[in-house]
This record gives structure tokens, C-alpha cells and sequence, in this order.
């Protein structure tokens, strides 16, 4: 069997993901980002979607389930709907539009302007991703992307994506679960008022990241937060 199909070890298995994840480092800005913007859409009051298929969904799910459960410590919960999830409307939209339309329909449902949707896919190809995307730039919801080696399709139809170049659907998909986990991380610091990495206060004014101006979205935020951190003040 020659090396393109032999599968690997686990010994080549970890070593391939600790390549990958040291070349997805100049990204993680990016993530931090994602977080703190989270931060302020959903404390705000908006709402963010997640799809994927397969080990995808999976993830879309794992990250869903952080933000309306909890990441690590005690919080308010905010509103997260993983699309892959939703059994009923997925096999109903599938029978009855197809299943390229089974993320588009939901995102067309539940999605306001403002809101964010994180669409994750490997190959950055499946077509139910890409129109979830679509759709969702069609109604004014932000198009977040974590994809396999880019640039892709899916990576072309987002505002931002992190492109995990890595061969192996495998690893892109672990990688993937390091970065949700990232996101996650940095929206309960600015939610909880925790120090950020460098042992500074998260500054949740600064951490809004928007021209000046637009005072009633911090406010909102702020409000949002002192219920987060259990009412105090
Ligand atoms: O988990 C795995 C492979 O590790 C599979 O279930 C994989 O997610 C499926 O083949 C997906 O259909 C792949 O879709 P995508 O990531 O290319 O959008
Ligand atoms: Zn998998």
C-alpha cells in the first residue's frame, strides 16, 4: 500500500495535527475577534446559527451547546441554534425542497440582521453550506466560515473564514474543534469580565470593537453582561 492511502498511525495522526495547528496560529486573531464580536451581537440580543455536515455538525453542535449552556463558568445563556440539529426541520425541508436547501430555509427563519452564522465545512464545497451562506448574506446575517485549505467556496461567500490548510479531513475537522473552543473562550471573557492573555481586563467598550456612535448597542451590551455575571454591578 503506498503512503497516499495508508492510513496513519496515531503517533503520525498527532504529529499531523500539531503541524496543522502551528500553522493556523496567525488566525487565531481572527477567532479572538469572533468572540468579542459575539460578545456584543448576542448580548445585544441577536442570535447565532451554526451548520455543518457530519463531523461538521457535530462541531456546529458542540459550539452551540457552549454558548446556550455554558463554556466553562457559570453565565447567563445567549441564543445559539445549531441548523444540523434540527431533526424535524431538517428532514422535512430535505423531503420536500431537497437537501441543499435544509441550512438555507432555517437561516431564512431564524435570521435578523446583525446575527452571525457559523457555516463549517472541509472541503469548503457541500451545497447546503454554500446556500446557507447565500442566504444568510441575503437577509443580512454575517457569514463566519472554518473550511479545510482555502481559498474555496465556501471561504469566497463569507465576510471571514479561517482556512485550516491541512490534507486530512481529520485534522481539519480537530483543528476546527481547537478554534470553537478558542471563540468560545474569548466571548466569556469579555461576557464575564475576565482578564484577557496578557492579564489585562477585558474592556468590554473596547472589545465592541465599532466606531463611536453607536452608544445604545453598548449600553444593551452592558446590561446583558451584569445579568451574564449574575446581576452584580
Ligand atoms: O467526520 C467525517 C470525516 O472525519 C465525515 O462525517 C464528514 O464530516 C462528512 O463526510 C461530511 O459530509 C463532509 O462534509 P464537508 O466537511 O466537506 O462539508
Ligand atoms: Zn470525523
Amino acid at each position: 500500500m503506498n503512503d497516499a492511502t495508508r492510513l496513519p498511525t496515531a503517533r503520525e495522526h498527532t504529529a499531523r495535527l500539531i503541524e496543522a495547528l502551528r500553522a493556523v496560529e496567525p488566525e487565531l486573531t481572527t477567532v479572538e475577534h469572533w468572540g468579542r464580536h459575539l460578545a456584543r451581537v448576542l448580548g445585544d440580543g441577536g442570535r447565532v446559527l451554526a451548520c455543518g455536515n457530519g463531523g461538521s455538525a457535530a462541531d456546529a453542535q458542540h459550539f452551540t451547546a457552549e454558548l446556550v449552556g455554558r463554556y466553562r463558568d457559570d453565565r447567563a445563556p445567549f441564543s445559539a441554534i445549531c441548523l444540523s440539529s434540527e431533526t424535524s426541520s431538517l428532514t422535512a425541508i430535505g423531503n420536500d425542497y431537497g437537501y441543499d436547501e435544509v441550512f438555507a430555509r432555517q437561516v431564512r427563519g431564524h435570521g435578523r440582521p446583525g446575527d452571525v452564522l457559523l457555516a463549517i465545512s472541509t472541503s469548503g464545497t457541500s451545497a447546503n453550506v454554500l446556500r446557507a451562506a447565500e442566504a444568510a448574506r441575503e437577509v443580512g446575517v454575517e457569514v463566519w466560515s472554518l473550511t479545510g485549505p482555502g481559498p474555496n467556496a465556501l471561504s469566497e461567500r463569507s465576510d471571514a473564514s479561517v482556512c485550516v490548510d491541512a490534507p486530512a479531513t481529520a485534522t481539519v475537522q480537530e483543528v476546527h474543534g481547537v478554534l470553537v473552543h478558542a471563540v468560545c473562550a474569548a466571548f466569556d471573557r469579555v461576557v464575564l469580565g475576565l482578564d484577557d492573555v496578557e492579564g489585562n481586563p477585558t474592556d468590554l467598550l473596547a472589545a465592541t470593537e465599532d466606531p463611536p456612535g453607536n452608544g445604545a448597542v453598548v449600553i444593551d451590551v452592558r446590561d446583558k453582561v451584569r445579568t451574564a455575571r449574575g446581576g452584580a454591578r
